[in-house]
């Protein structure tokens, strides 16, 4: 259960005027979710109900939320399907309720697919595509804070807690990824704002006439200006890849790549640097993973995700490079 901030109704009301949203009719505390506390609102303005999020944020602070909630407006106002933030008469978008940092989003509607078929990764595909070219008119600028230079701070934090055999996989993939960083041809991608954690769990889709449709994507907390070469690796990553054996799902690979690829055509430097940044995406979560598992903050309300999942989809990853057919298959 992720309320772990209550919210009383009156305490909606306030903000809900605030942002000039109507009459709160009904306040739920949302079941999913592991870090934030949500809440599903509904509510009356002009004779119309409509849904929104109300999220406290149990991690990120005043300072750190516009950035992210920047981006949402900005995608939405561009025409990606993503929570659009509400703001106030000053134009802000975090407020405080119960000395939280909040915000008010409208509610995307769906599920999650978390057995994603190759239709499913064509949607996303597409438009991860179009949320990378809306992003070039996106002005603020704060890196990727789960990118290479906290993988090099972190790596030697969690080297204790490993086998040799798994200290031997991390230490030599960092040297790759510092390596590949520090490549030309890796400095000439294309880059812009990326979300960066596009996992199934981040994603929503209707169902019409007994077929998926995408309502949206959800969850930018982790986004930060990188490569967009490295937010399509981080997608082929879960997307494709099979969760009992980390092997990679070809016919889900081969959709969502081809629909990216219509959208906004890879270049021949993205196209050759993907292998590497596919071996990027799994040691990124593979060490943010093992980091929540051996390392848990004090009062860390979140669940560890099993770390060893990314140890093997990064084994894949380095033994078998790239799947050529998927590739092939976009040029
Ligand atoms: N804008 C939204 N529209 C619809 N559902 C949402 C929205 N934001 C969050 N949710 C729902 O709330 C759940 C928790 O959100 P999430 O951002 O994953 O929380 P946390 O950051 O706490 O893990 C999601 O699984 C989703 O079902
Ligand atoms: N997708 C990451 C975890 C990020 O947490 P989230 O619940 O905020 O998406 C992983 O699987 O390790």
């Amino acid at each position: 259960m992720a309320v772990y901030t209550e919210v009383s109704l009156s305490e909606a009301q306030a903000l809900f005027k605030q942002l000039k949203l109507g009459h709160v009719t009904s306040l739920k505390g949302c079941a999913g979710g592991i870090e934030n506390t949500n809440y599903f609102a509904s509510a009356e303005l002009e004779g119309q109900t409509h849904d929104y999020v109300l999220t406290l944020f149990e991690r990120l602070s005043f300072e750190q939320l516009p950035f992210y909630l920047q981006l949402m407006k900005h995608l939405a106002q561009h025409g990606i399907a993503v929570p659009e933030p509400t703001a106030n008469d000053k134009g802000a978008l975090v407020f405080d309720v119960k000395s939280k940092p909040a915000a008010v989003v409208n509610k995307l509607s769906g599920a999650s697919e978390l057995a994603p078929t190759p239709e499913h990764c064509a949607q996303v595909g597409a438009m991860l595509a179009r949320m990378h070219l809306a992003g070039r008119s996106f002005e603020p600028q704060q890196p990727n804070l789960r990118g290479l230079s906290w993988w090099n701070d972190t790596v030697p934090v969690v080297l204790p807690y490993l086998t040799q055999a798994q200290k031997a996989l991390i230490t030599q993939e960092l040297a790759y990824q510092n390596h590949v960083a520090a490549l030309s041809s890796y400095a000439a991608l294309p880059r812009g704002p990326i979300h960066a954690d596009l996992f199934r769990d981040n994603v929503l889709f209707d169902t019409v006439n007994h077929a998926p449709v995408l309502s949206g994507f959800f969850d930018f907390y982790f986004a930060g200006i990188d490569t967009w070469i490295f937010d399509l690796a981080v997608c082929l990553n879960d997307w494709c890849i099979d969760l009992e054996t980390g092997k990679n799902n070809a016919q889900n690979a081969h959709s969502f790549i081809a629909s990216y690829n219509q959208e906004r055509p890879l270049l021949a430097a993205e196209r050759a640097l993907l292998p590497a940044m596919l071996r990027a995406g799994a040691l990124r979560f593979w060490l943010s993973r093992l980091w929540d598992f051996h390392l848990p903050r004090e009062a860390s309300m979140l669940q560890a995700h099993d770390p060893s999942h990314f140890e093997r989809v990064l084994t894949q990853r380095v033994s078998h490079l790239l799947d050529f057919d998927t590739l092939a298959a976009c040029a």
